[in-house]
């Protein structure tokens, strides 16, 4: 697991029908490589801005963000977007799984195009094995539980083999069970040591099971300390 994350006096202004609104202000973090990482915050407090900045979805308004003391966001478009394909992986609240396509298929879609050193659909039957779909591979996502459509959705995000995992609220629309199952595999992801998490959530009870709990309120983080399991 490599590449550490530095963001340096960031900040994010939206500007829309003359009306400014200052998502982030003055963000100094770091993310060491393979942290597990949980932030937390009321709603419109910036978390989700900040989790597009770092995963090089949007551009900051103010400061930088360095992938081990590499400025990515300066590059053309298309290196901005090796390096995602490279090293970043998203998950979010709603799956955004294609209806049409079996869970294996799904989780193939980042590789369609690219070239990888490994066999392509022996690594996705890999990853759905690793959370836990070795037997739902052939089906499409309307014969899969919630629960399963986030599994297939973070089995298609680390299917490239990313440093660095993403997730906005994944258990957001998930009963607080399967949304603790959900938690603990990309837990195990981590430990495993696939990829470093940082993780969005509104549930404090998660947040404190992290290695690291970041509170947000105005744009701005105003804690940021060790998890119960540190
Ligand atoms: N594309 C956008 N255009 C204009 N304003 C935006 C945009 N995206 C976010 N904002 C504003 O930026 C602020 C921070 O939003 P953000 O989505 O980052 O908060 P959040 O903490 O993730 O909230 P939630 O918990 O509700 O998802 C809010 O005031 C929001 O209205």
């Amino acid at each position: 697991m490599a590449i550490e994350i530095i963001c340096t006096e960031l900040g994010k202004s939206y500007i829309g029908d003359g009306v400014t609104t200052n998502a982030l202000q003055n963000i100094n973090l770091t993310f060491s490589k393979g942290e597990f990482t949980a932030i937390i915050g009321p709603s419109g407090s910036g978390k989700s801005t900040l989790l597009s900045l770092i995963g090089t979805l949007d551009k900051p308004t103010t400061g930088k963000i360095q992938y081990d003391g590499e400025e990515i966001m300066n590059k053309s478009k298309n290196k901005i977007a090796d390096f995602r394909f490279e090293e970043v992986g998203f998950i979010f609240q709603q799956f955004h799984l294609l209806p049409t396509l079996t869970a294996l298929e799904n989780v193939l879609t980042p590789l369609f195009a690219q070239k990888v050193a490994y066999k392509k659909h022996r690594r996705g039957e890999e990853v759905l094995e690793q959370v836990g779909l070795a037997d739902k591979m052939n089906s499409l996502p309307s014969q899969l539980s919630g629960g399963q459509q986030q599994r297939v959705a973070i089995a298609r995000a680390i299917v490239h083999k990313p440093n660095w995992l993403f997730a906005d609220e994944p258990t957001g629309n998930l009963d607080t069970e399967t949304g603790e199952r959900i938690f603990e595999l990309l837990r195990q992801l981590n430990k495993d040591k696939e990829c470093g998490v940082i993780f969005v959530t509104h549930n404090p009870k998660l947040a404190a099971k992290a290695d690291r709990m970041i509170t947000m309120k105005d744009g701005g983080v105003i804690s940021d300390q060790p998890g119960e399991s540190k």
